[in-house]
């Protein structure tokens, strides 16, 4: 889409000129990002997206043709259609980093800007950053039961549209994929394009040896044959190991690798490696496919397979298990002659309840950086490291731990100021790099695929205490 400032919902846009026509387009909202459950029953999520929220918030602009467009539905004001003409985002914007681990309830993106901004970027502002924090938060998952083997992100042909395959991989790698078979992401953002070769390529010979031998030639110092179009264990395995002997080895050449993608992945990567390590093929690694996803790479493993890479497509470019990232826009605070005005949205559960007012985000760490606890304070509060400090459970609030020797670190950066870029963003690598770190301050426990450990996500008294004001004043009990 090559200008998406109408990728919105329709109400967006009925209510900003509803906003103009009460002449509160210079009034100043405050929204937050954030989401209420891990996928997957999992113990953290991992952000991504925000490259690409910040390139559209840089780039909004509305066109003469879809002024037009709106135009013709006769009900937006032309004094609010001559408004969309000359609009920027104009607002300011926080955000954690790409690549770090967060948490259900934590502000990850914090938009102060006039009401109508707020309103108009929504839709795009959540499709960007749920998708990819979705498939960033499963290739997390994937990458860590493989236990450091290499995990190659294989679904481009699967994936729901264009961008789902790109901004798809491009997740996937900040969260520690290796490499993606989609080239346009190696051409787009430099992720390693890698792969083997397809059951069309073998099918297309006489025979079997015939394709392996015609490949090697081709690439004699890449060879990765697909070994179980017609039997794995009776002539795919075998020819490979003919095509080195005879071809590859007498140049000076080592079969690099094979693949299997049907049967007993366990079974036939054994008898795989037996066969090549008998045929002195130490080094030549095997790689697997066939719709994994995290829960049966873990269960290859402790069957005791000998693979050394897996290739995931579908079941991560979708994120199948869990297909939704549930992350929210809430308006959280209006500003009224410079003064903060905290709103709330009740709800039958406190955790759905949102959480008012202009907000900070920060991480404690123990000394050997292992991540203790998240605070959500209020923007301008500090949390003062030299002094011991008490975190305590906000629904069950008798539940108290003093924390000491802590150091706390501020999540959320202003990335936008007044509608200008502040920070040079990061680049892949550097997202990826920051990802890893993070994953490596968690605790194995919240880690863990199953039945992790909860997190403490708390809030400090002053927020604590704000909330609560405002939930009493709107249940009526003090209005
Ligand atoms: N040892 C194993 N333990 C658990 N799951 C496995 C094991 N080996 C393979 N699988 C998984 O079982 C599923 C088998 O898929 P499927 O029923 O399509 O069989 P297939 O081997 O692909 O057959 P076909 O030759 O028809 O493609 C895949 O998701 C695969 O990853
Ligand atoms: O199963 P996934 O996790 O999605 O991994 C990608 C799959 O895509 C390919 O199959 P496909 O049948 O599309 O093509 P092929 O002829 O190359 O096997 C590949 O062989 C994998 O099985
Ligand atoms: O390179 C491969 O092996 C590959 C690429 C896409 C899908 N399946 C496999």
């Amino acid at each position: 889409m090559q200008n998406s400032a109408l990728l919105m919902d329709f109400y967006a846009l009925t209510m900003a000129n509803s906003y103009f026509e009460q002449g509160r387009q210079d009034e100043i909202a405050y929204f937050d990002y954030f989401f209420r459950r891990v996928p997957d029953e999992g113990g953290y999520a991992v952000f991504a997206g925000l490259e690409q929220l910040l390139d559209y918030l840089e780039n909004l602009h509305f066109s003469e043709q879809e002024i037009a467009f709106l135009q013709q539905k006769q009900i937006f004001s032309e004094g609010f259609l001559d408004y969309l003409r000359h609009f920027r985002f104009r607002g300011d914007l926080w955000a954690v980093k790409e690549g770090t681990a967060v948490f259900p309830a934590e502000p990850l993106v914090v938009i102060r800007a006039p009401i109508i901004d707020c309103t108009l970027i929504e839709a795009f502002l959540l499709l960007t950053l749920n998708h990819q924090t979705l498939i960033a938060t499963k290739a997390a998952r994937i990458v860590s039961v493989a236990q450091g083997r290499n995990v190659l992100e294989f679904g481009a042909r699967r994936a729901h549209g264009v961008d789902a395959a790109h901004f798809g991989a491009r997740a996937a790698y900040i969260a520690g994929v290796d490499g993606t078979s989609n080239v346009y992401s190696d051409f787009a953002c430099g992720i390693p394009a890698l792969g083997t070769m397809a059951h069309a390529y073998v099918q297309s010979f006489d025979n079997e040896y015939e394709a392996f031998l015609q490949y090697a030639k081709t690439y004699p110092d890449n060879t990765v044959l697909l070994v179980d179009t017609y039997d794995t264990l009776h002539q795919g395995i075998p020819n490979a190991i003919r095509v080195h002997r005879e071809y590859l080895a007498p140049r000076g050449y080592k079969l690099k690798g094979i693949r299997i993608d049907s049967g007993d992945l366990a079974y036939l990567s054994i008898r795989a490696r037996e066969m090549l390590d008998a045929a002195g093929l130490t080094e030549t690694k095997i790689t697997v496919s066939n719709s994994l996803d995290e829960y049966l790479i873990k269960d290859l493993l402790l069957q005791g397979a000998k693979i050394d890479s897996f290739g995931v497509g579908e079941r991560l470019i979708t994120a199948k298990s869990e297909p939704v990232f549930g992350g929210v826009y809430k308006i959280v605070a209006l500003e009224n002659a410079g003064r903060i005005i905290p709103k709330i949205k009740l709800s039958e559960t406190l955790q759905k309840t949102t959480t008012p007012g202009f907000k900070n985000l920060w991480r404690l760490y123990d000394k050997n950086h292992k991540a203790i606890a998240d605070v959500i304070t209020l923007h301008d509060e500090i949390i003062d490291s030299t002094k011991p400090y008490m975190l305590f459970d906000p629904e069950y609030t008798w539940k108290t731990k003093w924390v000491t020797d802590f150091v706390a670190e501020q999540k959320l950066q202003q990335w936008i100021s007044q509608g200008e870029k502040q920070l040079t963003i990061p680049t892949l690598e550097e997202s990826r790099a920051h990802c890893r770190q993070e994953l490596q301050s968690l605790w194995n426990e919240v880690r863990r695929l199953e039945k992790p450990h909860g997190y403490y996500v708390d809030l400090s008294q002053d927020l604590w205490t704000l909330k609560q004001h405002l939930i009493e004043r709107h249940s009526g009990k003090k209005e």
